[in-house]
């Protein structure tokens, strides 16, 4: 009896034991993680998602979650008979359309994360990016084959104030924030793009690491030609990729790189529809995705 318990449980010793070399690595580190949208329709993704989160946060790590939510905000804008326009991979917002971004991603889609996070514990602690000067954002505009396009209230974000995100983490929690920011231009809030949110997040923290789960594997090489991945760039290589990316993919890997370029060890776009694919990203060697690193860091092996 003895000895066939002993059998079932030394696999998921050694297994534990894997990631100790990872675990010891990110020891007390801040990994920002941006849980987007489209990975986001899922329930069981999302629980298993909220698992690994709270794991990170047993392990000695303080995790940050900022999250997305695009295709919710369709479906509430849908709803209410309104439309909206992507340009340049970002949402024409207009102060209608700001009032349903805010009111999906801080009323909705952030409540459901905290909810979801607290069924382990007292953890999760939501805020945008409006409490606490948290981020400061003024006007963005796009550039549309050289034309300057008007997106309403899009925010480029000019400040991060990481003091009560600091607190939190400190205090044991795990911080939520919604891609919301508060504007330097007059009294109302700008709309970000959670992807970049999450880089200048990262950035502003010094965090290990980015990681940015979406609903691909990783990036492409040759999209939508052909769906090989690329599993490691380094900075210099992914700014030659830049132009050619499209749509969505466009502010991930801007993120990743303004990330490495500002002090991130590594940011990483994972495939958010696996099932616990962050903790699938310790514990195997080179990760399930694309992982950009500093130059300094060397060209893949
Ligand atoms: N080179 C590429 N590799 C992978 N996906 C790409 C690439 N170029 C464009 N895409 C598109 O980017 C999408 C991911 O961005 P997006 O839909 O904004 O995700 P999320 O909701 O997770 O933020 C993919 O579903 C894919 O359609
Ligand atoms: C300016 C801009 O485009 N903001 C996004 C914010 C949410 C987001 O980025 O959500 P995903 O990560 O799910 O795409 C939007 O309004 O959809």
């Amino acid at each position: 009896m003895t000895t066939a318990r002993k059998h079932t449980a030394l696999p998921k010793a050694r297994i534990l034991i894997e990631a100790l070399p990872w675990l010891t690595r990110h020891h007390g580190k801040t990994v920002v993680i941006k849980f987007g949208g489209n990975a986001m329709v899922d329930e069981e993704l999302k629980a298993a998602f909220a698992q690994d989160v709270v794991f990170l946060r047993h392990a000695g790590l303080r995790p940050v979650v900022v999250h997305g939510g695009g295709p919710q905000i369709n479906a509430q804008l849908e709803r209410l008979g309104l439309t909206s326009e992507f340009r340049a991979g970002l949402r024409v917002t207009t102060p209608e359309t700001m009032d349903v971004v805010r009111m999906v991603l801080a009323g909705q889609v952030q409540r459901e994360l905290v909810g979801l996070l607290n069924r382990h514990g007292p953890f999760a602690v939501g805020m945008t990016g409006e409490d606490a000067h948290l981020m400061a954002a003024t006007k963005r505009y796009a550039d549309v084959d050289g034309e300057r396009v008007d997106l309403g209230r899009v925010g480029d974000i000019t400040g991060i104030e990481t003091g009560a995100v600091q607190a939190l983490l400190d205090d044991g929690r795990i911080p939520v924030i919604s891609s919301i920011a508060r504007s330097v231009d007059d009294d109302h809030v700008y709309n970000i793009n959670a992807d970049t949110a999450a880089a200048a997040l990262a950035a502003a923290l010094g965090a290990e690491t980015l990681m940015v789960l979406t609903d691909v594997e990783g990036l492409y090489a040759d999209w939508p030609a052909s769906d090989e991945v690329i599993s490691r760039l380094t900075e210099s290589q992914l700014e030659k990729l830049l132009p050619e990316l499209a749509s969505g993919m466009v502010p991930k890997m801007e993120g990743c790189l303004y990330a490495v370029r500002n002090g991130v060890r590594t940011a990483r776009v994972i495939d958010g529809r696996v099932q616990h694919s962050i903790l699938l990203e310790i514990f195997t060697d080179e990760g399930i995705g694309t992982m950009v690193v500093p130059d300094e860091l060397g060209e893949p092996t």
